[in-house]
């Protein structure tokens, strides 16, 4: 694992985005499509809103979330909304979007014709993952129902109900995170920070980060 550190969450943002986008221009010159995988949760929306206008061939980018909360894209908790509105806007609107969520009960009703749209852009050319302070990444949580499954099954999507979580999720699984070509984890403040430490000695029954931290890169600032 490799972590940076930047001098405030504003800089870290600009940097993360502008390597994001190169990394991207970099797939896209030598394959015909680039797959990229992003969080939702609070923690993404500037890095979204720097990278939206990036100079780059977005049509050939295929977009999709790491995790979802099962709720319908007019819901605040939807992942799905805070992508439309600050990332597949600008020049990345013309992003091919690859939804984990479509409109049914549960999200096990769903999860084999997601499964399916998904399995053509693997592996990830690119994956930008958050953290929870609880050590959770994508929806992949500690005490979960289906934790096991998720981080030591072949499953490419697990559908997920946990303790911390107050929907019913749906997550790329541990197997689709680790294979991706390049992982980044963005991090802020010194909760976090001591919270991706600890999971750095726990195991990922434990602390579910912990699976995909060899061969990531952690990006993180204080505020
Ligand atoms: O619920 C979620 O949580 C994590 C961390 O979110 P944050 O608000 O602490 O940044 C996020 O990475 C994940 O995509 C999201 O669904």
């Amino acid at each position: 694992m490799e972590f940076i550190e930047y001098p405030d969450g504003e800089m870290m943002m600009i940097q993360l985005a502008n390597r994001l986008a190169g990394e991207l221009r970099q797939v896209l010159s030598t394959h015909d499509h680039a797959s990229f995988a992003v969080p939702g949760g609070t923690t993404p929306g500037p890095i979204f809103d720097n990278l939206c206008s990036a100079n780059l061939d977005w049509a050939r980018v295929h977009v999709m979330l790491t995790d979802e909360r099962w709720v319908p894209e007019t819901s605040e908790r939807s992942n799905t909304r805070l992508l439309r509105q600050r990332l597949l806007t600008d020049r990345a609107a013309e992003a091919k979007y690859v939804p984990l969520y479509a409109d049914a009960p549960t999200p096990e009703d769903k999860l084999a014709d997601l499964q399916e749209a998904l399995t053509p852009e693997l592996p990830l050319s690119l994956v930008l993952l958050g953290m929870g302070a609880d050590m959770h990444t994508a929806s992949i949580f500690p005490g979960a129902d289906q934790l096991d499954l998720a981080l030591n099954g072949t499953d490419r999507l697990v559908a997920m109900r946990a303790p911390g979580a107050p929907e019913p999720r749906i997550t790329l699984s541990a197997a689709v995170l680790k294979q991706a070509m390049s992982r980044h984890i963005v991090i802020i403040g010194a909760e976090k920070r001591a919270a991706l430490e600890r999971a750095a000695t726990l195991t990922p029954e434990e602390a579910p980060v912990a699976a995909v931290l060899p061969g990531s890169i952690v990006h993180w600032a204080e505020s």
